[in-house]
């Protein structure tokens, strides 16, 4: 029951909250939350092709701007944890990955929002997208190529435009987040063996024997070798997070296509399922064996 005084303060503010005497309300000088954020430009950047238009198209184009926006910080993180563990930084980087990992997780509870289109809304748009595919996603290939899942083939996708072409080529040739890790330790004094230090930067890791012994003596005695422990386990959570988007990508795909061939030109679900077997990280995959 609210009480007389309740009802008393509800009647004297009329449930309004008034303005405070210093709050800003002119910005044709000063600068504004819109002009910061450049809204404009990020606001009409929707642009819906369906005729006659499907009120679920907005959702779809927004699911992917916003996917799009978190691969950039992602990226950006990434690059940043990189270029700090180069530096034999080990703190700042494990606090970028902890960033990375939230991240993760917001791109996968977005899936939630998709996965309230039906398979009949989905009908209606899908002939409007034509070829286009997730597969071409320049960012999301980054964030998999830093992660060291390298594939020369994923960046011919993207001859037709020269600033992603040239993104994801660097990328490529470039040391990974696992090999910079690697690097790290061998400075640190672990037997890293010196053909996993000489590897070919453009392949995906090969599960290698000698890398799996330093990591069994980490894993033998975390105490002493907590740093080095504790960003195993941080580069861990972060392919755990990154199969748990693929799942659920081929959760929400499942549902809404079935079997259907992808728009890419792909089989569809089974090709998506076979990313499923991927590992960035084999070798802190197969410590686990080794744990008596
Ligand atoms: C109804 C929703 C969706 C459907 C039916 C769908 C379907 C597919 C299919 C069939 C493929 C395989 C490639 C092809 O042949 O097209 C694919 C790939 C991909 N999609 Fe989606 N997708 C959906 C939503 C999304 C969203 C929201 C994202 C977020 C960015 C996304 C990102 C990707 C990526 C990155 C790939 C490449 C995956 C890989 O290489 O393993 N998709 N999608
Ligand atoms: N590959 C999807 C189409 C698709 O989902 C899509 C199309 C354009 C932009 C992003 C997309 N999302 C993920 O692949 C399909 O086959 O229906």
């Amino acid at each position: 029951m609210p009480s007389d005084a309740d009802a008393d303060a509800v009647t004297r503010t009329a449930n309004r909250r008034d303005l405070e005497e210093g709050i800003r309300t002119d910005f044709s000088e000063d600068l504004s939350y819109g002009t910061y954020l450049d809204l404009d430009r990020l606001l009409s950047a929707q642009h819906p092709r369906s005729d006659p238009p499907q009120h679920d198209e907005l959702l779809f184009i927004i699911q992917h701007q916003t996917s799009e926006l978190w691969l950039k910080l992602l990226v950006h993180e990434l690059r940043s944890a990189r270029s700090l563990l180069m530096a034999d930084e080990l703190q700042p980087a494990l606090k970028r990955l902890a960033r990375v990992k939230h991240i993760q997780h917001t791109l996968t509870d977005q899936w939630a929002v998709l996965a309230t289109l039906t398979p009949s809304e989905y009908a209606q748009i899908r002939p409007w997208l034509a070829t286009s595919s997730g597969f071409q996603s320049y960012q999301y290939r980054a964030v998999e190529f830093l992660l060291g899942n390298k594939n020369v083939d994923m960046v011919r996708v993207f001859d037709h435009d020269d600033a992603a072409h040239h993104m994801l080529d660097e990328l490529l040739h470039e040391p990974s987040l696992y090999d910079v890790f690697l690097a790290y330790l061998s400075r640190r004094g672990y037997a890293i063996p010196q053909d996993v230090l000489d590897r070919d930067a453009t392949q995906p890791p090969a599960l290698h024997e000698g890398l799996v012994d330093v990591f069994a003596a980490v894993y033998a005695a975390p105490g002493e070798h907590w740093g080095v422990y504790e960003t195993c386990e941080e580069l861990v959570d972060i392919e755990d997070n990154f199969q748990e988007w693929r799942f659920r990508h081929l959760q929400v795909v499942t549902r809404t296509i079935g079997h259907k061939p992808g728009t890419g030109g792909s089989s569809g679900v089974d090709f998506l399922r076979r990313a499923l077997d991927l590992t960035f990280f084999p070798e802190l995959y197969a410590v686990r064996s080794r744990i008596p």
